[in-house]
């Protein structure tokens, strides 16, 4: 049964095919038949649900507020300057975006042009959101496959082992697909509040796609055309007091599939990054009115492979609860995904041009395989033990 070994990887983040739908439809119907779900805000337990208790090779190895400066934090002011004095600022900002997607394929930065009350308004009504009864929630239930609303963990409730955050989800670009009645009405101000900080964030992804198109010796636009029109899906997490951090996490290891994530982080702290794996991680120090930008496997094949994909998670705490806003700028599903820039000597990531949802169907079924061989393993280790207590 491939079910209980789904795994997710934000998998909320992209709607695929109907057939892929339909799987997980199958897997939801087989793991809990009508049982109300689990809720991570409405529970005081001192102990974690078995269901949350990741493996020990998964737990966190750095603590949560153990600050690392290696990613940079990016002044954009003169990002728009092209010609004279003003290009020069726009060339250092494109060289240090640059060096940042080379190293980590994050970087964070400020000076961006999206109003510290439109964020600030955001959080508002997320917090509010959140503190409602679960009831409430619930009306917006993402289950079932719906585009948008609100669900624990993930979309893939067949998956193994749960994260601990609870989400909102609005699909806000393009405008025309969007449906509002998957949007929450309460707290009062969502739909307004979503309006503006889609657009602001729109904006601002164009523009650092442009200063990564031009990075690849490319015209301005390229990484826009290519994302033919571009979707953009916002993600509200929030990662509520854990009892026990060390032993879970709130978002598993995982890279974007999309182009660029634009991630608002509250002051608290969570998002660990890693160069190696998963071996080793840091932790991303919280900037006051930063966006994080983290660079998805969409970015990473465009630029051959040049520019990392984050490979990223959050974990939680048992001190504060935190907030994160994910903005994800991902291409269109029927978008063709190949190297735009291969450079002397580079061998090409990719043998074909394939589509976006092309991309991230594969991306699935190999996590699968991967979680699928994790299992094997384990049963495998647990007949090795019980053969030799018996012997
Ligand atoms: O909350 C965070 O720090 C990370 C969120 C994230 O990686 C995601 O939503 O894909
Ligand atoms: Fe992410």
């Amino acid at each position: 049964m491939a079910n209980d070994l789904q795994v997710t990887y934000n998998l909320e983040q992209f709607r695929c095919t109907e057939e892929e739908e339909e799987e997980e439809e199958k897997g939801r119907e087989e793991m809990a038949p009508g049982a109300a779900p689990f809720l991570p805000t409405a529970t005081d337990e001192k102990t974690l649900r078995p269901s949350f208790v990741r493996d020990e090779d998964e737990r966190p190895k750095v603590a949560y507020n153990q600050f690392s400066n290696d990613i940079p934090v990016i002044s954009l002011a003169g990002i728009d300057d092209e010609e004279g004095a003003g290009g020069e600022k726009r060339e250092e900002i494109r060289r240090k975006i640059v060096a940042a997607c080379e190293d980590w394929g994050i970087f964070q930065v400020v000076d961006h042009g999206v109003d510290a009350e439109l964020v600030s308004e955001m959080t508002r009504l997320a917090k509010e959101f959140f503190a409602l009864p679960p009831e409430e929630k619930l009306r917006f239930d993402m289950s079932g496959g719906k585009k948008g609303g609100f669900i624990v963990s993930s979309h893939l409730q067949g998956e193994a082992v749960q994260d601990w955050r609870e989400i909102v989800t609005f699909f806000s670009h393009p405008v025309g697909a969007r449906d509002y009645s998957r949007w929450p009405d309460k707290p009062e101000g969502w739909r307004s509040a979503v309006d503006s900080y889609s657009e602001k964030l729109m904006v601002l992804a164009c523009k650092l796609l442009g200063v990564l198109s031009e990075a690849m010796g490319l015209e301005k636009e390229a990484l826009t055309k290519a994302c033919v029109d571009m979707d953009q899906k916002l993600v509200v997490n929030f990662y509520p007091r854990c009892p026990q951090p060390d032993l879970t996490l709130g978002l598993k290891r995982h890279t974007d599939p999309g182009t660029i994530t634009l991630l608002y982080q509250d002051q608290v702290g969570g998002l660990q990054a890693t160069k190696d794996g998963g071996k080793t991680w840091i932790a991303v120090q919280p900037v006051e009115a930063a966006f994080v930008v983290n660079l998805g496997d969409h970015g990473h094949y465009l630029s051959n492979g040049r520019f990392k994909n984050a490979d990223h998670q959050a974990v939680v705490n048992s001190n504060y609860e935190r907030l994160s806003i994910a903005a994800f700028q991902n291409p269109a599903p029927e978008a063709i995904v190949y190297p735009l820039a291969i450079r002397e000597g580079e061998k090409l990531v990719l043998d074909e041009p394939i589509t976006f949802a092309e991309m991230y169907r594969r991306k699935m079924s190999k996590d699968l395989e991967l979680a699928k061989l994790k299992k094997a393993k384990e049963v495998a280790s647990q007949h090795k033990a019980l053969n030799e207590i018996l012997a």
